[in-house]
C-alpha cells in the first residue's frame, strides 16, 4: 500500500483548488485530485458519487462553492443547490467511503454586530444569500458525517482567480484614486496559507481519531483590517515593488451601494485551531506581499 494520501478536491480553477496544488507540490505524502465539472457538479448531486468513487479518495476536501456575493441574492436557488445540497452529498459519500470530509465555510455566516472576533460558539446569523447559503451547507455536512472538519475562512485573496487583491491592481491600471469601504473589518486571508492549513489539518485527521480534531475551527490570517486597509497596503506594496497603485479613498458602505449586506466586523478568533490542530497563519500584510510580489513577477 501506498504511503501518499490522495486528497481529492472540489473544483479546478478556484483560489483554494490552485493553491493546494501548488503548496502540496512540497509535500511528497499528499496528492491533491481536483475534480470539477462536468465530471462532479455540485449542482448535479448525482454526479457526486460516482466522480468521487472514481478518484478513491484517502480525504476529501470541499473546497468549491458559489462564491459570487452579490449575484446570489438574486440566485438563490442555485446558491443553496451548490453551497449546501452539494456538501451535504459530498458529506454522504465521505461517511459511505469511511474518509474525513474537510469542508471550506466562511466569515459571511456571521451579521457583524459582535464587538470583538467571532470564536467558534458565536451564534450565526447570516445577513444575505450567501451566508445563509453556506450556513446550510455547514448544518449538512454535520448533519450527514461525524468524520469532519468545517473551517470558516475569510476575505480570500491569491495569485489565482477573482478576488478583492486582483481587482484592486486591475482597477488601479486605468484609475490614480479608488474610493474602498472603510467600516467593514476583517481578516485578509491568503489562499496560499488556506492550503498548508489544509495539509496540516488533513494529516492530523488521518493520523488520529480523536473527535477533539472534528468540527469547527476559525481560519484566518493573523491581523485584521478593513477593506480600505487592505487596498492602502495592496498598493503600498505593489508601489515600493515598481507596480501600478492608486490613492485609496476611504468610505462608509453607505456610499458603496451593493445587492447583499455584508457584515462590519467579521474578525474571527482562530486560537482554537491553533490549540486542537497547532495551526496559525502569517500576518496578512507578509502573505500580501508575497502574493503582489508574484503577480508582479509574472507581469513582466
Ligand atoms: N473567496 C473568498 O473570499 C472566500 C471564500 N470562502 C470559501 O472558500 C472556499 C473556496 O473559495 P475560493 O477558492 O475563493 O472560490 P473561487 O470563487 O475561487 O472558486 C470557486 C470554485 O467552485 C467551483 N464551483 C462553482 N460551482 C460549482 C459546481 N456547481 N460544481 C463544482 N464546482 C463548482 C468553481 O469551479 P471551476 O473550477 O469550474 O471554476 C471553482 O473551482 C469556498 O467554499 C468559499 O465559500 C470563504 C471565505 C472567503
Ligand atoms: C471593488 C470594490 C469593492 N468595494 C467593497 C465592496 C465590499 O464591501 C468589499 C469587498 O468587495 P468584494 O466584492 O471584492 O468582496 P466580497 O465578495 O464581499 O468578498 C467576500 O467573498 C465571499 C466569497 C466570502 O466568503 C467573504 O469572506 C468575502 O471575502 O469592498 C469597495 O468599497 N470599492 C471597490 O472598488
Amino acid at each position: 500500500m501506498s504511503d501518499v494520501k490522495r486528497y481529492v478536491v472540489t473544483g479546478v480553477a478556484g483560489q483554494v483548488v490552485q493553491s493546494l496544488v501548488e503548496q502540496a507540490k512540497a509535500d511528497a505524502a499528499v496528492e491533491i485530485i481536483p475534480l470539477g465539472r462536468p465530471a462532479l457538479d455540485l449542482g448535479q448531486p448525482q454526479t457526486i458519487e460516482s466522480a468521487l468513487r472514481a478518484a478513491k479518495p484517502d480525504l476529501i476536501v470541499s473546497a468549491a462553492a458559489y462564491t459570487a456575493v452579490d449575484q446570489a441574492e438574486s440566485d438563490e436557488a442555485a446558491a443553496f443547490a451548490v453551497n449546501a445540497d452539494g456538501p451535504a452529498e459530498l458529506a454522504r459519500v465521505a461517511k459511505a467511503l469511511g474518509v474525513p470530509l474537510i469542508h471550506i465555510s466562511t466569515d459571511y455566516v456571521f451579521d457583524g454586530s459582535k464587538t470583538g472576533p467571532y470564536n467558534e460558539s458565536d451564534p450565526v446569523a447570516p445577513l444575505g444569500v450567501y451566508g445563509r447559503s453556506k450556513l446550510a451547507g455547514e448544518q449538512q455536512v454535520a448533519a450527514n458525517t461525524s468524520d469532519y472538519a468545517i473551517l470558516r475562512t475569510a476575505w480570500v485573496y491569491s495569485p489565482y482567480g477573482k478576488n478583492f487583491l486582483r481587482t484592486m491592481l486591475r482597477l488601479a491600471e486605468t484609475r490614480d484614486e479608488l474610493n474602498v469601504v472603510d467600516d467593514q473589518i476583517g481578516n485578509p486571508t491568503s489562499a496560499l496559507d488556506i492550503a498548508d492549513a489544509v495539509l496540516a489539518v488533513g494529516r492530523n485527521l488521518l493520523a488520529s481519531n480523536d473527535a477533539a480534531l472534528r468540527g469547527v475551527f476559525h481560519l484566518s490570517g493573523t491581523g485584521e483590517g478593513s477593506w480600505a486597509d487592505f487596498a492602502t497596503e495592496i498598493f503600498r506594496l505593489s508601489k515600493l515593488q515598481g507596480g501600478v497603485h492608486a490613492l485609496v479613498g476611504r468610505i462608509p458602505s453607505s456610499a458603496y451601494p451593493t445587492p447583499a449586506r455584508r457584515p462590519a466586523n467579521s474578525r474571527l478568533d482562530c486560537s482554537k485551531l491553533a490549540k486542537i490542530h497547532g495551526v496559525t497563519l502569517p500576518d496578512w500584510r507578509l502573505s500580501t506581499k508575497h502574493v503582489v510580489k508574484q503577480l508582479l513577477a509574472e507581469s513582466q
